[in-house]
């Protein structure tokens, strides 16, 4: 299934009719320049082109109330002045003529990507609109807002498709709190949302932004706010936060629907957000997102004001939404002290609610509310502190790496008598190993693995990750009889001169894995039932789950708050994920994995597999031609003493790895 692509040019034809220094970065370059990039870029041509329409009264009725239709209504007969007049009741918004057609228009944008997801006409798409919706109100417009798009949508969804739960992602640079208003009280939509917040020094100033914010009644817990209290964060910050804050609760909530406030500001350049993280974030977050819900995914365009920025993001975000190879992000070097915080107060805010938090601990006490006055006399030294350095004008980026797509997607080494699943090509032309390679494996391994046909599979192998490595395909299946024994060929042998760093996920356990790397050439990440205290080190990490891989909830609990952040920061150019026989990992969880594991490598994954689980290389298949993963469902709570085993190796690994922060 495809991606839909909302976007209609009437929605450019609104602006600011007077000066107003709050209003004038919201102009209608935004949408243009965005969707010129789609087209420039040949994206456009690849999505589903779906039609905007109109929200009817009734639809904009599921969020705002009647009064506050009525007044937008008469706007359009308005003379400038009365225009200027009745702008004056609300916040950092302007209005137009023609901004109520418009405001309409985005909203029913919105309705119609809701309906082409839900009706499996696409699998998830993306609506360019302007006005933004996410600060609107009941009865109020605010922060360029007029109608709230996403609150709207997600009433929808809920009343049209009967969905029982909606995530709502946030990842805009300033805080939704309409959406946090909208929902609050209501535990069948979870909202998120990050935003600079600086101690509420920072537009809109609401003490409700705050992380101790975490909704009401039967809603508490479906609220999670993640502050920003400095400028300047990076890749780093967004991924951390992810990973240890909204990814956990999102697996445990598991969503029918995801739907996503887009908004670019919190990209670098961007004269709102004045952060540093770079457009091919963008791609991760998506991807992050993309395998929860079945795949069924809507964003919405909210922000975005530095339009050379903002159309990179954009592209970044559509070009996931197609599927194609994610870009490796670079030198990631952890959260900064003040993020750490932030995920700290938040995971601790809502550790109650969450059993994927219970085991977050408190921030150490600092006063708060001289936290307050101190941030506010920062606030007075940064305005003094040169203003050019600080401007976002400044700032310069690399352009994001093209993310070519290879010519073949998956491939498969299999044994001659086993059949190939559908999608996936069979590599057959091998090329002799170089008799040095063929000897080496022969005295390394006396096994059987590397006698006649063992040696055909292992120059298939080579072949396959030469293949890789030159992007000539995108990740591959090879099923072998002795599992253990190729995978220290191909760790050992097979890539030492293809690649510089290897992530090596071992599903399940083998008694004679003794490898242990120290040069960091390998990483190596083992999920099973043994705890093998005496060979870790930096590079090997193994995770113990007490009842063993069959445990989902521990399971994910250790990919999302361990598996990804190493991952991430490690880096890797391949990825070889091997499935130890009777590891007992459950087939859903293990298609989230190969899913997860695609934003690493640009998504050169090879899974290894024993020749007599044959049975489950269909989802294999499935999860590695990139059809999302089933959800995960009623994740029980994980184990205590898995949960306190894997706080405890994150805090003793995270001097080493800084990925792992989740205490200041
Ligand atoms: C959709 C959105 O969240 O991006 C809207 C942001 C509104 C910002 C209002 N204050 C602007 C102050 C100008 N320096
Ligand atoms: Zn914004």
């Amino acid at each position: 299934m495809g991606t839909a692509l909302l976007y209609d040019e009437e929605m450019t034809k609104y602006k600011l009719l007077w000066v107003d220094a709050a209003c004038k970065i919201e102009v209608p370059e935004r949408l243009i320049v965005s969707y010129e990039a789609l087209v420039r870029s040949g994206l456009s041509d690849r999505c589903i082109s779906i039609p905007a329409r109109e929200a009817s009264d009734s639809e904009i009725l599921l969020v705002h109330s009647e009064l506050y239709l009525e007044a937008v209504k008469k706007t359009p007969y308005m003379t400038l002045e009365d225009l200027k007049e009745f702008t004056l009741q609300f916040g950092d918004v302007y209005f137009h003529p023609n901004i109520y057609h418009c405001a309409k228009l985005a909203s029913g944008s919105a309705l119609q990507l809701v309906d082409s997801v839900m009706t499996g006409k696409v699998r998830n798409g993306i609506a360019l609109v302007r006005p933004p919706g996410h600060h609107s109100m009941h009865s109020a417009a605010n922060g360029f807002c007029v109608f709230n798009n996403v609150a709207i949508a997600a009433r929808y969804a809920k009343q049209k498709y009967g969905v029982k739960r909606v995530l709502i992602v946030d990842w805009d640079i300033h805080h939704g709190q309409g959406v946090q208003y909208c929902f609050e009280d209501d535990p069948s939509v979870l909202y998120f949302s990050w935003h600079r917040y600086e101690h509420q020094n920072f537009w809109p100033n609401l003490r409700e932004s705050d992380y101790d914010s975490v909704g009401k009644e039967s809603g508490a817990g479906f609220n999670i706010n993640v502050p920003w209290n400095n400028v300047g964060m990076e890749n780093s910050d967004y991924l951390s936060v992810f990973c240890h804050v909204l990814l956990p609760v999102a697996y445990e909530f598991c969503p029918d629907l995801v739907l996503v406030c887009a908004g670019f500001d919190s990209a670098i350049g961007d004269p709102e957000g004045e952060m540093c993280a770079t457009p091919d974030i963008f791609a991760h977050l998506t991807h992050l997102l993309m395998n929860l819900a079945g795949g069924k995914l809507c964003a919405v365009l909210e922000g975005g004001y530095n339009l050379t920025s903002l159309a990179q993001s954009v592209c970044q975000t559509v070009q996931t939404l197609l599927g194609d190879p994610l870009p490796q992000l670079a030198n990631l070097r952890g959260p900064c002290k003040s993020a750490v915080e932030s995920l700290q107060c938040a995971r601790s805010a809502h550790r109650r609610y969450w059993s994927f938090l219970k085991h977050a601990t408190d921030p150490p006490m600092t006063d708060i509310s001289t936290k307050h006055i101190k941030s506010a006399m920062e606030e007075e030294e940064k305005t003094e502190m040169a203003e050019e350095e600080r401007c976002t004008e400044g700032k310069v980026w690399p352009e994001p790496p093209e993310r070519l797509c290879p010519p073949v997607c998956s491939a498969s080494v299999l044994p001659d008598d086993v059949a190939c699943p559908d999608g996936l090509k069979r590599l057959s032309s091998s090329k002799d190993l170089e008799p040095l390679l063929v000897s080496k494996l022969k005295n390394r391994f006396r096994t059987a693995a590397v006698d006649g046909d063992g040696v055909t599979t292992f120059s298939r192998l080579y072949t396959l990750i030469e293949k890789l490595v030159a992007n000539e395909i995108r990740n591959g299946l090879v099923l072998v009889p002795d599992v253990a024994a190729v995978m220290m060929c191909v760790v050992q042998d097979l890539t030492s001169d293809l690649v510089k760093r290897v992530l090596v996920v071992c599903v399940g356990k083998e008694k004679e894995l003794d490898y242990v790397t120290t040069d960091g050439k390998v990483l190596v990440v083992q999920i099973s039932s043994e705890d093998s205290e005496e060979q870790r080190s930096k590079y090997y990490i193994p995770v113990c789950l007490k009842k063993g891989c069959s445990d989902t909830s521990g399971f994910i609990q250790a990919v999302l708050g361990l598996l990804l952040p190493l991952g991430y920061e490690y880096n890797p150019d391949l990825v070889l994920l091997v499935r130890m026989p009777g590891s007992g990992v459950v087939d859903s969880m293990w298609q989230q994995l190969i899913g997860l594991l695609q934003g690493f490598a640009k998504g050169h994954t090879l899974v290894l597999m024993q020749v007599n689980e044959k049975a489950c290389m269909g989802s294999t298949a499935s999860a590695l031609l990139g059809h999302p993963a089933p959800p995960l469902q009623d994740l029980q709570t994980p184990f205590p003493e898995d949960g306190d085993a894997l706080e405890r190796l994150r805090e003793r690994l995270q001097a080493d790895w800084k990925m792992l922060q989740t205490t200041s």
